[in-house]
């Protein structure tokens, strides 16, 4: 890790996964806030930013715009836009990169950190998940275009680069309506690598831990196969990409594309909707509302916790690596849903009771990611530490707590 990147710290963030410390020893340690990270990106990829650059684009109230919470209106006085500075690059250097589903959690701060790069992005997104407010920042700005679009059907365009990111990601949203999940996944990939076919882009898939199912091999390596339930609540999303993989190797193979696969393990962050219904969301909104924090079945299931800028340098280095198999992105970081409920009542709002609710059907009991692949062909590992990733998705929360 390159030490300009963390404040002056005895240790490096979130390297500790092979430390063999427990989830508590090692989480009081990051409590100590030394280490913390101050920059995120890489020079040679042109993605190096100060993280306190990426907060003003979700933190700060934008200029021009003015909530009044006791009425509940909000006014656009025609002043929005100061832009965020962006890099100036020779117009061979600048790319055209499509980015689907670029309006939601993770798709939107890929598009903050592709804008600043200097290239022009194009968002495609039909908003069921995503929302406009992830991007206002950019509407408007000559590098940045927004089209509602959903990808099931074809679209046009001549691009570089292609980020298929679109698809509802959490189970209350995938669940919802499983027939369109699944023509998302595959309807949609199959759009999206014919348009990398006919435009000769490179095309990277953001696939999923869940492809392994509830595992039986752990932590979880890309050479696992997994263990789905292909007709179970979950399986209209964890089938849909583990089709949205097979077409994307099929195309490579076939038509000879150039293509990139991230298994993307849980992450969190800022923009994260409100009722996404995804654990660390709804337990820092239940704990910020002074409600009871909902364990589903005995807690002791766990889940590894990523930070939303690593997982963005970790898509952005694939994008310009030489890795043509999937790839893991994750933190290591292995904690009980229990011990996780625990951090974020002592970190919130000790008042709070963690409650049991009953498991949900089909929840993987373990899930940790093995990171050596993306180490080894991207130079990639997370930097972020669990605890400040909280710390910053408790702030923006805090900030939205007068509209939840
Ligand atoms: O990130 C991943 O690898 C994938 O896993 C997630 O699914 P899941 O791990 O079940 O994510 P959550 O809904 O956040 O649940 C995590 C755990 O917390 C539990 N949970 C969730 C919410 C809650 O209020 N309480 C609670 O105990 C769940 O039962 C589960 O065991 C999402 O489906 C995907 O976004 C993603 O592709």
């Amino acid at each position: 890790m390159d030490s300009a990147e963390l404040e002056a710290s005895s240790h490096g963030g979130a390297s500790r996964e092979q430390a063999p410390l427990s989830p508590r020893t090692a989480l009081s340690q990051d409590a100590t806030k030394k280490g913390r990270v101050v920059y995120v990106g890489h020079d040679k990829f042109g993605t190096r930013v100060p993280l306190d650059e990426l907060r003003k684009l979700y933190l700060n109230e934008l200029p021009g715009r003015v909530t009044d919470h006791e009425r509940r209106t909000i006014t656009y006085d025609g002043s929005l836009k100061k832009y965020p500075p962006v890099r100036l690059l020779r117009n061979c250097d600048r790319k055209r990169i499509l980015v689907t589903g670029g309006a939601g959690f993770v798709g939107s701060h890929l598009v903050d950190r592709l804008m600043i790069m200097g290239n022009e992005v194009v968002v495609l997104d039909n908003f069921f998940t995503g929302r406009k407010n992830n991007i206002e920042h950019w509407l408007g700005h000559p590098n940045f275009e927004l089209v509602r679009h959903d990808v099931v059907d074809p679209f046009m365009i001549e691009v570089d680069e292609i980020y298929h990111l679109a698809c509802p990601a959490s189970p209350p949203h995938y669940q919802y309506n499983p027939i369109k999940t699944v023509k998302t996944s595959v309807m949609g990939t199959i759009n999206m690598l014919g348009l990398a076919k006919r435009t000769k882009a490179k095309f990277l898939l953001t696939s999923t831990s869940e492809i392994y199912g509830d595992p039986k091999e752990h932590p979880q390596k890309e050479t696992y196969w997994g263990h789905v339930n292909p007709i179970g609540p979950r399986a209209c999303y964890d089938e849909g990409k583990r089709v949205a993989e097979t077409l994307t190797f099929a195309y490579a193979k076939q038509e000879k594309l150039d293509v990139r696969v991230a298994r993307i393990f849980n992450t969190f962050g800022p923009r994260m909707n409100e009722n996404d219904g995804r654990v660390v969301s709804n337990f820092i909104i239940q704990a910020l509302r002074g409600e009871d924090l909902t364990v589903y079945g005995e807690g002791d299931q766990t889940r590894s916790f990523q930070y939303i800028h690593d997982l963005v340098d970790g898509l952005i280095q694939l994008m310009h690596s030489k890795a043509h198999e999937p790839v893991n992105l994750g933190n290591p970081d292995e904690y009980t849903i229990m011990e996780f409920a625990e951090i974020i009542r002592d970190t919130v709002n000790k008042e709070v009771r963690i409650v049991n609710l009953p498991s949900t059907t089909d929840d993987p009991q373990r899930r940790r990611p093995d990171i050596t692949r993306a180490k080894t062909f991207l130079d990639w590992s997370p930097k972020f530490s669990v605890m400040q990733g909280i710390e910053e998705t408790v702030e923006y929360f805090s900030k939205l707590a007068n509209d939840l």
